[in-house]
């Protein structure tokens, strides 16, 4: 599992143990591991150019540090400085260790277009969003062909992950150091951080995290596999309140996926004509209402409908939502969400869905573009107004619970961007139905069903386009994989 810390309790942790060493000894750790990284990128040889952006605090001293070491192994290394102090020394001691600091003003632009490697120390996590002023055009013109290593964090991406600069730095390598933090793993800014390398400064964090991923090591712990014991019933039963005469293959898609998780049994309430196809495609669904140990309501559910079945479906969908069963909430299922209910819930919007949930339930407009801007703050809401935990499907997925609960937020990025596609959506609901039925809580069972999901599409065509079905075919092969690697 990866975990993460937010930038103040990372500053009281670093405060306690600087406390305990002598001055300059984290820093001095955190600058050696950096340019350990730095130099594995550049040729042992020597001869190549480094520029460092050197920002106004500690993580440009760090960068400063950096390039000293770097200095020695025969680079030319040289640091653009802005309108501002260095936290630590000055042009002539730096000069001293090697390091070239252009003055505010001078020439920085050639230098820059020569880098072979750039060391972004603009800002670390005592950054306000926002790059400082003479930095913007710095940050504008490193060459396309640089490798841009970036200290702590990608500079002017918010430390807090929340919301994304398109201005700030997006950097190929990010060093960080002792942990993570929320930019690193959140939807909004990791796209900015490239490659996470997490460097140990001797800095233990404790307590629950702000942000954890779980990585694939984590399945093994997690998953529910069977024992001698078990029996179908034991496993956990699903029932499927899903589809329409409008909308056929989300059953299918949910169905396949959640038999192919490894459920103990599958009860599927539909409408005629996607009931036929399920009778058809999962011959392991039993049909009709029955006792389960979790529900999935909504892939494919139009609540308007007045089409044959329907309102018996309808009638399904809501008794289950009454219950205190677990319940996932997908898809046209969420119109049926009102607020609280009593049962474990997690409900999966993708950012459109989210939008239209939080405008329903506040009575104020909020836009998609709104979600897609600062996603966690708006899954927040909805899982606070609703005590559900809230699953927002994206490139990077996060579930989120109440505030109130205390727990970290999860966050995985574990699909290609070939998973975009119109039935994934189904795939993942039956997944996560599937482990909610086996008894994982909604945090789990989120977290773990994205995991899967993930890989499964990757595994259904490494590197090349998959449609929903392979991803669904490809559950059982994918959860193999994962435990027995
Ligand atoms: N505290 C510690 O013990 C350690 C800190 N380390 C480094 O120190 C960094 C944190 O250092 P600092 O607390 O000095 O903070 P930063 O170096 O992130 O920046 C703070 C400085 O930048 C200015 N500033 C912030 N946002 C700005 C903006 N948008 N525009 C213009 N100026 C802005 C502030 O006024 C302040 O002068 C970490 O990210 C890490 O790189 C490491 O050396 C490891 C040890
Ligand atoms: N760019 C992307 N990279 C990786 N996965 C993505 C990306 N965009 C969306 N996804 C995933 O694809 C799935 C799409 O689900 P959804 O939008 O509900 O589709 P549908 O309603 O058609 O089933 C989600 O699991 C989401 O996390
Ligand atoms: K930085």
């Amino acid at each position: 599992m990866l975990r993460a810390w937010s930038a103040q309790r990372v500053r009281d942790a670093e405060a306690t143990l600087m406390s305990r060493l002598p001055e300059g000894e984290l820093m001095r750790r955190a600058a050696q591991g950096l340019a350990e990284v730095c130099r594995a990128r550049l040729p042992a040889s020597g001869g190549a150019r480094v520029v460092v952006l050197a920002g106004p605090g500690n993580n440009g001293a760090d960068a400063l540090y950096a390039a000293a070491r770097l200095a020695q192994d025969g680079h030319d290394c040289v640091a653009l400085q802005g309108d501002w102090p260095l936290a630590i020394g000055d042009s002539a001691s730096w000069s001293a260790a090697g390091v070239t600091v252009l003055a505010p003003g001078g020439d920085w632009a050639a230098p820059l277009a020569g880098a072979d490697l750039v060391i972004d120390g603009l800002l670390g996590i005592g950054g306000r969003p926002g790059l400082p002023q003479d930095a913007v055009a710095w940050v504008d013109a490193i060459p396309a062909s640089a490798y841009v290593v970036s200290v702590d964090l990608p500079s002017g991406q918010d430390p807090a992950g929340q919301s994304r600069s398109d201005t700030g730095v997006f950097a190929d390598e990010t060093v960080t150091f002792a942990v993570a933090k929320p930019v690193h793993l959140l939807p909004a800014t990791e796209a900015a951080v490239g490659r996470l390398t997490v460097i140990d400064i001797g800095l233990e964090l404790d307590g629950e995290p702000d942000v954890e991923r779980l990585d694939f090591a984590d399945v093994a712990h997690l998953w529910p596999v069977p024992t001698i014991a078990d029996d179908k019933y034991s496993r956990g039963v699903l029932g499927v309140v899903a589809g329409g005469e409008n909308y056929t293959g989300a059953p299918v898609l949910c169905c396949t996926a959640a038999v192919g998780a490894g459920l103990g049994m599958l009860r599927y309430v539909g409408t005629p004509a996607p009931t036929a196809l399920v009778r058809a495609a999962i011959p392991e669904a039993v049909h009709g209402e029955g006792r389960v140990q979790a529900w999935v309501v909504g892939p494919g559910l139009d609540i308007t409908s007045r089409a044959r079945g329907s309102k018996a479906q309808l009638d399904v969908a809501r008794s289950a939502l009454d219950s205190d069963l677990p319940v996932l909430v997908d898809a046209g299922g969420l119109d049926l969400v009102h607020g609280p209910r009593q049962g474990p819930t997690l409900l999966t919007p993708h950012a459109g869905e989210l939008s239209r949930l939080l405008t329903r339930l506040e009575g104020s407009e909020t836009t998609r573009e709104a979600v897609e801007a600062d996603p966690l703050s708006h899954a927040r809401r909805a899982a606070d107004l609703t005590g559900a935990t809230v699953l927002l499907k994206g490139a990077t997925t996060l579930v989120v619970p109440p505030t109130d609960w205390g727990l970290a937020v999860r966050s995985q990025n574990d699909a290609p961007a070939w998973l975009a596609t119109a039935g994934a959506g189904d795939v993942l609901s039956g997944v996560c139905g599937a482990l909610l039925a086996s008894g994982l809580t909604p945090l789990d069972a989120g977290s773990l069903g994205a995991l899967v999901h993930g890989v499964s599409a990757d595994l259904a065509n490494p590197g090349g386009p998959v449609r929903a079905l392979a991803v669904a075919h490809g559950i059982p092969q994918a959860v193999a994989h994962l435990l027995t690697r």
